[in-house]
């Protein structure tokens, strides 16, 4: 295996005064930090205390940063730009930091020159070397005239001292789409910085952009994992540091992002083969979704199958189906997922190995010992093998109507905003799921941002809505829900109405539009309006659903039928699903 390389986090990325981020990215783990001018000129202590304070907390300051607008400059300019330097060199000495980021020039001033860049930057590098100090060039995306990595390597090149070498910015270089594979031709040692940032892909102005929403990576469309895989083959034996502009981070609790953010450099770690823990459980499914409360699942075609031998939870069955019912709790939400794993216990070692918080469970004599963890939305997560856990409930010998149930297809999990994106990377490293396109539409009461992520077995469905809300929308947290799998959504509406299930009923002006929309012949339409049933296609395959009342204060169930090879999870349908909801809430609070 490589050597492991360091850990690093701006401080930038991090909420709170300095002390609190240090504390932070401490207590996360991370072996050091770059220090953000601006956290420095605002915090209380002094450079030599703050270089007493990183050491104490184990933690090196790695990179002084940023340093602006210096190179290619007139010559009265340069003058006090080198006065400049010399004062931010006397604080690096204080701080006993070697390394300066130095970022391509944005100013009116610069002139188009790389002979007189190369030139002013080689002027720097001297006056550097002779402190003991080193400056790292690097081209922002929307830098005046060097605004490419390649360039900045050809200035850096032709100045030609050894004090002088690149930062490498994941964002600048992929927000570009420029080929991260010529930094393979750049010597590691004249990279003297690595940073890293992912981004969603967004069509928009690229500081805007990198301010505003650089994500940890794994978080967004960027591929890190190959563009990280570059400058490790270089050679380089420098931090892997997160620099990430965000403004939901830069207002977390500075600890939690911490914790998140590495967990993504672990996972990116992972990916590169760098990291000494099991791989990803190879689920085999759900094992069962537990939910809280008085569920209505008798009226679903379910049955009582078992009683927990110790504690106040029912087995509720239908085909592959398994809920869970507890008694005890808050009502009316999703508790916990169990995921039949090979080995619960190399996935347990795995999500220890992620940060995963593990949940300590008492198992009563006899019982199922079971791997539990935390998901951010606190929801538990359960590692199963085969179905031991069953033993667990005493079989009732119950049986009842079925109504052609056939397992859980999906979970949709409602996340805070804030935690949208940590939940994602959580289950894409825990539990290897692959994030799908994120989506957004408009519903009732604001935006709601959509993604789902799944693998072998498992599919969760993530939201959250995008903007946190006033006095007008109302003061409930979405709903969650499980959704089960038939094999035929009119066979099923019709059979779950006999048995009394209400089932959320659909205004006619979505039949309307879905006949516009689809094509589908009228017979079709009018079955799918009759059973409230919900439509979709895309490439591969065809998507009919129907939903319930919601069934306690914030839960609720779907049953989905999936034909061909749809993967998704219906959500050009959820604006009106969501609108039926509160439509269905408003009648029932009423009466
Ligand atoms: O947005 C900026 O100004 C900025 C500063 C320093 C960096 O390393 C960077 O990538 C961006
Ligand atoms: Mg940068």
């Amino acid at each position: 295996m490589r050597p492991d390389p360091r850990t690093g986090i701006a401080t930038v990325c991090l909420s709170g005064t300095l002390e609190d981020k240090l504390a932070a990215a401490a207590k996360a783990g991370f072996d050091g930090i770059e220090l953000f001018e601006n956290d420095l000129l605002a915090a209380r202590p002094g450079p030599a205390e703050i270089r007493k304070r990183c050491a104490d907390l184990g933690l090196s300051i790695d990179l002084y940063q940023p340093f602006r607008d210096f190179e290619a400059v007139p010559p009265d300019v340069l003058a006090a730009n080198l006065r400049r330097a010399e004062h931010k060199f006397d604080v690096m000495a204080e701080l006993g930091v070697d390394t300066v980021l130095v970022c391509s020039s944005v100013s009116p001033d610069a002139i188009d020159d790389d002979d007189l860049a190369a030139e002013q930057l080689h002027l720097l590098a001297s006056r550097a070397s002779e402190r003991g100090l080193r400056i790292a060039y690097e081209a922002l995306a929307w830098g005046r005239y060097v605004n490419g990595y390649e360039h900045a390597w050809r200035i850096v090149r032709r100045a030609a001292h050894p004090a002088l070498g690149v930062c490498l910015d994941s964002f600048h270089i992929l927000s570009k789409g420029d080929d991260p594979r010529v930094i393979r031709a750049i010597p590691g040692e004249k990279i003297f910085f690595l940073q890293l940032a992912d981004a969603p892909t967004l069509p928009m102005d690229v500081l805007q952009w990198s301010r505003h929403h650089r994500l940890f990576p794994g978080q967004g469309d960027f591929d890190l994992t190959t563009f990280t895989g570059h400058v490790l083959a270089t050679g380089y034996t420098g931090p892997l540091s997160l620099e990430v502009f965000n403004d939901v981070f830069r207002q977390a609790d500075p600890y939690r992002a911490s914790v998140d953010a590495m967990r993504s450099l672990l996972a990116l770690k992972d990916s590169l083969g760098l990291l000494d823990i099991p791989s990803a459980p190879a689920s085999q499914g759900y094992a069962f979704a537990e939910i809280v409360g008085d569920s209505g699942l008798a009226a679903l075609g379910f049955t009582r199958a078992g009683v927990h031998r110790t504690k106040p939870v029912e087995l509720w069955t239908q085909g592959e189906a398994r809920v869970l019912v507890n008694a005890s709790g808050e009502p009316g939400t999703i508790a916990a997922l169990g995921i039949t794993v090979p080995d619960p216990t190399a996935a347990g070692q795995r999500s220890e190995g992620m940060l995963a918080p593990a949940l300590s469970r008492t198992a009563g004599p006899g019982e199922a010992a079971l791997t539990a963890i935390a998901a951010p939305d606190g929801t538990q997560i359960f590692f199963c093998s085969s179905d031991d856990w069953i033993e667990d409930f005493v079989p009732t010998g119950e049986s009842a109507p079925a109504a052609g149930i056939t397992g859980i297809d999906h979970v949709s999990l409602t996340q805070p905003f804030d935690h949208f994106d940590e939940a994602t990377l959580f289950y894409r490293s825990v539990l290897g799921l692959e994030p799908g396109p994120v989506t957004e539409f408009a519903a009732p009461y604001g935006l709601v941002r959509g993604r789902g992520v799944s693998g072998s077995g498992i599919r969760l469905s993530l939201d959250a809505a995008l903007v946190r809300r006033g006095d007008w929308a109302p003061a409930v947290r979405e709903p969650q829900h499980i959704a089960f799998s038939c094999d035929d959504a009119l066979a099923s509406a019709r059979a779950l109405r006999t048995l009394g299930a209400r089932v959320l009923e659909i205004p006619a002006n979505y039949y309307d539009d879905l006949a516009a929309r689809t094509g589908l012949a009228a017979e079709t339409i009018g079955a799918l309006q009759e059973c409230s049933v919900l439509y979709d296609r895309d490439a591969r395959g065809e998507f009919l659903h129907f939903y319930t009342e919601l069934a306690g204060a914030r839960v609720f169930f779907e049953v989905v039928q999936r034909i061909g090879d749809y993967r998704g999870f219906g959500v050009v349908n959820a604006p009106v699903r969501m609108a039926a909801h509160h439509d269905a809430r408003l009648t029932s609070t009423q009466h």
